[in-house]
Formats: structure tokens, C-alpha cells, sequence
């Protein structure tokens, strides 16, 4: 079964939701003259790290932010990895929040970032998530993850093995002095869970970071099948043979040879 992946790899306004609803409206456009089966967008797309002033900008209970995705999967035929997205889920509790929608425009997913990153101040102002996020996305099992999270091997091989999930989402606002790390933890995940990485970072600046781009979408053995720019936004679409994965698994059984039992 061959996909066709986009990822939105975009600059996104700090602390201007209407600003970047328009982007991700254009990017959707995008997608769909393409024939994309999948579109992925970045980490916060709303409001960037504007985390000071979540109390004004966050978006409560998701409601506009998942409104906006359903109507683009309605529209475009698309299913969405929305990115994530700043949300209020009381007057004072905010999440770093991911939805995902199938292309009839049905939201199958919704996931609190877990990990929360203290070189950016979020665990200041953010609540941490509890639950996994593994949906089935145009009859592929799949799991996705938000930034840092993918620095914990053992909580992405949590979610990849509960069935084998066969791609791994990742949304991301990764500064560019680490992009080297952001393509080779994304390259190990890939490797480790024999899996298809689809991998989204923004470009462009806020008060405290450069962003560095280098989207990726990786195949279960660690190759790069497409990379976008460090510094410019771009469409970056990909096809993937979900059948390689399948072949790559038969040959190294590493999810059959697993020593659950020892690894406490
Ligand atoms: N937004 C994030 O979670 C950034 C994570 C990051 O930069 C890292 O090095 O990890």
C-alpha cells in the first residue's frame, strides 16, 4: 500500500492564532491539489511558545483549533496530523495538545504532550499529558508524538509495540543548534521500531529560539526518503510503501525476540 505524506513545514507568528490559522488553511489548499493522502503540521502551530500569555491566547477546551482541522479534512479529503496546538482546559490549566482527524473529518485522536521541555520554560506554564496517542490513520496503525517527547526511547517503544504501530508522527519546534540530534534521534526511533518516521519542525524565529526545519520523513531502516530545508517553509511531500516495513520485520523480528521481562 503506497501513501502519499506531507508534512507543512512552516513559520508560525508568535502569539497570532489568526496569522497562522491562515497558514494552515494555505497549507491544506496545498495538500489537496496534490493528491495527499496525509498532512502533517508542526508543535503550537497557534500561538508558538508565547507561554506568558496562554491565559489570553490559548485556545479553550481546543474548540477552534479542532473546528479548523475538522473542516479542512471535511473539505480537502485529508486526513490531518494537526500538529499540536495551545489549549485551556480550565481558566489556569494549559496543554500542549495534538488532534488528528480522518479525511471523512472525524477526530480519532487527541494527546497531551508528555514530556515537557524545561530549556523552553514549559513545564512553567503547561499540565503534562498521561495518555499514549496510537490511532489507525487511513488503515494504518500509527502513533505520534509532540518535540521532546522523542527522546524517550522507552515511551515511544511503549506506544509501538502495543500493536506494531507502523508510522511514527512526530510534530516539533526544534531550535536549529540541535538539528543534528533532531535527524539522528529521529533516524534511531525509525531503526529501533522498524518504522516509518513523518517527522514535522517549523522554521523561523521567536524572542528565544531559531527554529531549524529539516522535516523528515525517514524508512524503517534509517534512511532518509525525503528532508526538507533548514530555513524555508515548504511542502515537503513524500511517497512510503507501508509493504518495506512489513518486509524489514520478517527479516529482523525485533519486536517477536523482545526480553520484556528483564527490562525492569
Ligand atoms: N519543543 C520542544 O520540545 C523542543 C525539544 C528540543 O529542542 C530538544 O532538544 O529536545
Amino acid at each position: 500500500m503506497t501513501l502519499k505524506i506531507a508534512v507543512a513545514q512552516i513559520d508560525i507568528a508568535l502569539g497570532q492564532p489568526a496569522i497562522n490559522e491562515k497558514k494552515i488553511i494555505t497549507y491544506a489548499e496545498k495538500a489537496s491539489d496534490l493528491g495527499v493522502d496525509i498532512l502533517v503540521y508542526p508543535e503550537m502551530w497557534n500561538t508558538g511558545y508565547d507561554l506568558k500569555n496562554l491565559a489570553t491566547l490559548a485556545d479553550i477546551r481546543g474548540e477552534k483549533s479542532v473546528s479548523l482541522l475538522r473542516s479542512l479534512a471535511e473539505k480537502y479529503h485529508l486526513n490531518i496530523v494537526g500538529g499540536s496546538v495551545a489549549t485551556s482546559q480550565n481558566d489556569d490549566e494549559f496543554y500542549n495538545t495534538m488532534y488528528v482527524f480522518n479525511n471523512q473529518g472525524k477526530q480519532i485522536s487527541m494527546y497531551n504532550k508528555l514530556h515537557l521541555f524545561g530549556l523552553m520554560n514549559e513545564e512553567k506554564y503547561i499540565t503534562a499529558g498521561k495518555s499514549m496517542n496510537c490511532f489507525t490513520l487511513s488503515g494504518i496503525p500509527s502513533a505520534a508524538v509532540i518535540c521532546y517527547d522523542i527522546r524517550f526511547p522507552e515511551w515511544i517503544r511503549t506506544m509501538m509495540s502495543k500493536e506494531p504501530q507502523q508510522i511514527l508522527y512526530v510534530v516539533a519546534e526544534w531550535p536549529v543548534q540541535r538539528i543534528q540530534q533532531w535527524q539522528l534521534l529521529l533516524q534511531a526511533r525509525a531503526i529501533e521500531n522498524q518504522t516509518f518516521v513523518v517527522a514535522a519542525n517549523r522554521v523561523g524565529r521567536d524572542d528565544n529560539n531559531v527554529f531549524g526545519g529539516h522535516s523528515l520523513v525517514i524508512d524503517p531502516l534509517g534512511n532518509i526518503i525525503q528532508q526538507a530545508s533548514d530555513e524555508n517553509e515548504a511542502l515537503l511531500v513524500a511517497e512510503i510503501n507501508i509493504a518495506d516495513e512489513d518486509y524489514i520485520r520478517g527479516e529482523i523480528p525485533v519486536f517477536r525476540d523482545r526480553r520484556p521481562e528483564l527490562y525492569q
